[in-house]
């Protein structure tokens, strides 16, 4: 909320696309709507990116010597997991700072754990259950 605050014309941009889908509806929001909010869902991509509730993830343990890109990491090494460092990364967003919903428009990248700069919920065995809750 307070980025979009922050962003007066991104709020009325989510207003206008929110006002087009339920005026049709008796004015009010059914769950498969959401499939037809490109920008509401990007929004919440965007926040999820810059602000992830579990910025560290839940810790994770290697359960053998591992090496992964490059690093050697020692059986029952503790491994954190900072997705609040990934989505902030300029080597793969453009003006990470920024609170930009559009860069998700058209795109594929998604938090379902398959997109791995995008992971707020984790990925793989131990990605969160809870999700379809949460969102
Ligand atoms: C926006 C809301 C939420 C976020 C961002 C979130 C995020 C996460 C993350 C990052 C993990 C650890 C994944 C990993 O380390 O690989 C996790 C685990 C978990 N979450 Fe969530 N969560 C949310 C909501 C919920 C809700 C609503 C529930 C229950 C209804 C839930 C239940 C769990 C459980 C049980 C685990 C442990 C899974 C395991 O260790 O196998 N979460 N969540």
């Amino acid at each position: 909320m307070a980025e979009l605050l922050h962003n007066p014309e991104k709020i009325a941009r989510a207003r206008e696309e929110l006002d087009r889908v339920i005026s049709g509806d008796g004015g009010t929001l059914q769950e498969p709507d959401i499939t037809t909010l490109p920008y509401f869902q990007a929004i919440v991509k965007e926040t999820l990116r810059l602000h992830p509730p579990v910025p560290f993830l839940i810790p994770h343990k290697a359960e053998s010597d591992v090496e992964i890109g490059g690093f050697r990491l020692p059986r029952h090494a503790q491994v954190l997991v900072n997705v609040w460092a990934m989505g902030r990364d300029p080597g793969v967003w453009s003006n990470p700072d920024s609170f930009m919903a559009e860069r998700f428009l058209g795109g594929e990248i998604d938090f379902k754990g398959r997109d791995f700069e995008l992971i707020p919920f984790g990925s793989g065995r131990r990605i969160c259950p809870g999700m379809p809750f949460g969102l």
